[in-house]
C-alpha cells in the first residue's frame, strides 16, 4: 500500500513524522460521555456491554462521531482473558472488578485455556464488524493486557495499591508463578491473532502496573513475557505495528524497547519528554503523555501542556496521547478543544 493511501496512525507507527501527528485517547470511549452511560444502563452490566457486539460496537463509534480520532480502539477490557478462563469475574459499582484470586501454582487447574477463544467469539464479531463501520482513514486497534497487570488482577482478586499477594507469590515461588505468566503469554498471543484476523489493524499490550517491579522482576515478568508475545504475533501475522504500555518503567523504557521489537511505545505522564525524544523516539515512534487531569483541568494549563508535547515530540514519529486513560469527571468539551489545538499544529 502506498504510504499517502497508508491510514496516518499506520503511518507512525511505521517511523514516519506527520504533522499534524495523529492522535487518540486511551479510554476514549467510557463515563466521561452520556451517550456511553446511556449505552452502558441499556446493556445492565460492564460485562454484557463488552460481549454484546451490537452495545460494544455503538460505544467504540461514539468518541469517533464527536471527535474524529485517528484510531478507535476496541471497546473491551483486559480482564476478558481471566473470565474466558473460567476465573469469574465481576464488575461490582463503585468497586471495579472482583475476581476470585488465584495464590499458588496448585490453583492454576482452575483455569481452562481451551475454552478462551470460543468465549471471546463475541469479541472478534465486534472487530470483524467495527472493520467495516469505522471511517477509512481512522486506523482499529486491538489490544490485550500485559501478562503480569493481568496476572495482578487474577492474583490479588481486585485492583491493589500494592500487589502484596502477586508480589508474594512471585518472589517466594518464581518458577510456579511463571506458570502463570506462560499461561498467560499463550492464551494472549492467540487472543491477539485472532483481533487480527478480525481486522485489527494495529496492537496495543496494555502493562499498566509494570512501574510496580523492581528491575530484575521487570525484566522477568514485564519485558521477557511482552517481548514473547511480539514474537509470536509478529511471526504469525507480520506487518502489524504493535504498541507496548509499561506503564511506569522509567529508566527501563528504553531497555524494554531493545527487548521487546515492539513498534511503538506509549509513555506514561512521568516520563521527561526531552529525554523520551532523545532516548526513546531515535528508537521507535512514542506515543502520549498529556496528564488526563489536565484534561479535567481545562483551559490554558491544557493548552499549554498540549503545545509543549507537540514543540518537543511532534517533529518525529509520534502519536499524541494521554499519559493513562481519561477519567470519568471528563468535560466532553475539554476534548473537544484538545483535538482542535492537536489539529492546528504547524510544526
Ligand atoms: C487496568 C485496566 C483495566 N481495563 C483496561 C486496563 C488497562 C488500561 C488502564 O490502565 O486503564 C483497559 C481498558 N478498559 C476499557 C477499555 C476499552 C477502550 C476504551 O475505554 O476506550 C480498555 C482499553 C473499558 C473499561 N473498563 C472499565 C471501564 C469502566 C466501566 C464502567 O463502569 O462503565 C471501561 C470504560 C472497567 C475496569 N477495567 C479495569 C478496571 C481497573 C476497571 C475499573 C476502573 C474503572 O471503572 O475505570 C481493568
Amino acid at each position: 500500500m502506498s504510504a499517502s493511501s497508508e491510514k496516518r496512525f499506520l503511518r507512525a507507527l511505521r517511523g514516519e513524522a506527520l504533522t499534524p501527528p495523529p492522535f487518540w485517547l486511551m479510554r476514549q470511549a467510557g463515563r466521561y460521555l452520556p451517550e456511553y452511560r446511556a449505552t452502558r444502563a441499556e446493556a445492565g452490566d460492564f460485562l454484557s456491554l463488552c460481549y454484546t457486539p451490537d452495545f460494544a460496537v455503538e460505544v467504540t463509534l461514539q468518541p469517533l462521531r464527536r471527535y474524529g480520532f485517528d484510531a478507535a480502539i476496541l471497546f473491551s477490557d483486559i480482564l476478558v482473558i481471566p473470565d474466558a478462563l473460567g476465573q469469574g469475574v465481576r464488575f461490582v459499582k463503585g468497586e471495579g472488578p472482583q475476581l476470585d484470586p488465584i495464590r499458588s501454582a496448585e490453583e492454576l487447574s482452575r483455569l481452562d485455556p481451551e475454552r478462551v477463544l470460543p468465549h471471546l467469539a463475541p469479541v472478534f464479531e465486534t472487530v470483524k464488524r467495527l472493520s467495516g463501520e469505522i471511517p477509512q482513514t481512522t486506523a482499529l486497534i486491538g489490544f490485550c493486557g500485559a501478562p503480569w497487570t493481568v496476572a495482578t488482577y487474577m492474583v490479588e482478586g481486585h485492583g491493589s495499591k500494592d500487589y502484596a499477594a502477586t508480589k508474594k507469590w512471585a518472589y517466594g515461588d518464581p518458577e510456579g508463578f511463571d506458570r502463570l505468566i506462560g499461561l498467560l503469554v499463550d492464551v494472549t498471543t492467540d487472543y491477539l491473532i485472532a483481533q487480527v484476523d478480525a481486522g485489527a489493524e494495529a496492537l496495543q499490550i496494555f502493562d499498566s502496573w509494570a512501574g510496580v517491579l523492581p528491575e530484575e522482576a521487570f525484566t522477568r515478568w514485564v519485558t521477557r513475557p511482552i517481548g514473547e508475545i511480539v514474537r509470536r504475533v509478529k511471526a504469525a501475522r507480520p506487518g502489524v505495528p504493535i504498541i507496548g504500555f509499561p506503564r511506569g518503567a522509567g529508566l527501563l523504557y528504553e531497555g524494554f524497547i531493545d527487548a521487546t521489537g515492539v513498534d511503538a511505545v506509549s509513555l506514561d505522564t512521568t516520563v521527561p519528554l526531552a529525554w523520551a525524544r532523545d532516548r526513546l523516539q531515535s528508537r521507535c515512534c512514542v506515543q502520549g503523555n498529556l496528564d488526563p487531569i489536565l484534561v479535567v483541568t481545562g483551559g490554558q494549563a491544557m493548552l499549554d501542556g498540549i503545545d509543549r508535547i507537540l514543540e518537543i515530540l511532534g517533529r518525529g514519529p509520534f502519536v499524541f496521547n494521554l499519559g493513562h486513560g481519561i477519567v470519568p469527571e471528563t468535560p466532553p468539551e475539554h476534548v473537544a478543544q484538545l483535538a482542535d489545538r492537536i489539529r492546528s499544529f504547524q510544526g
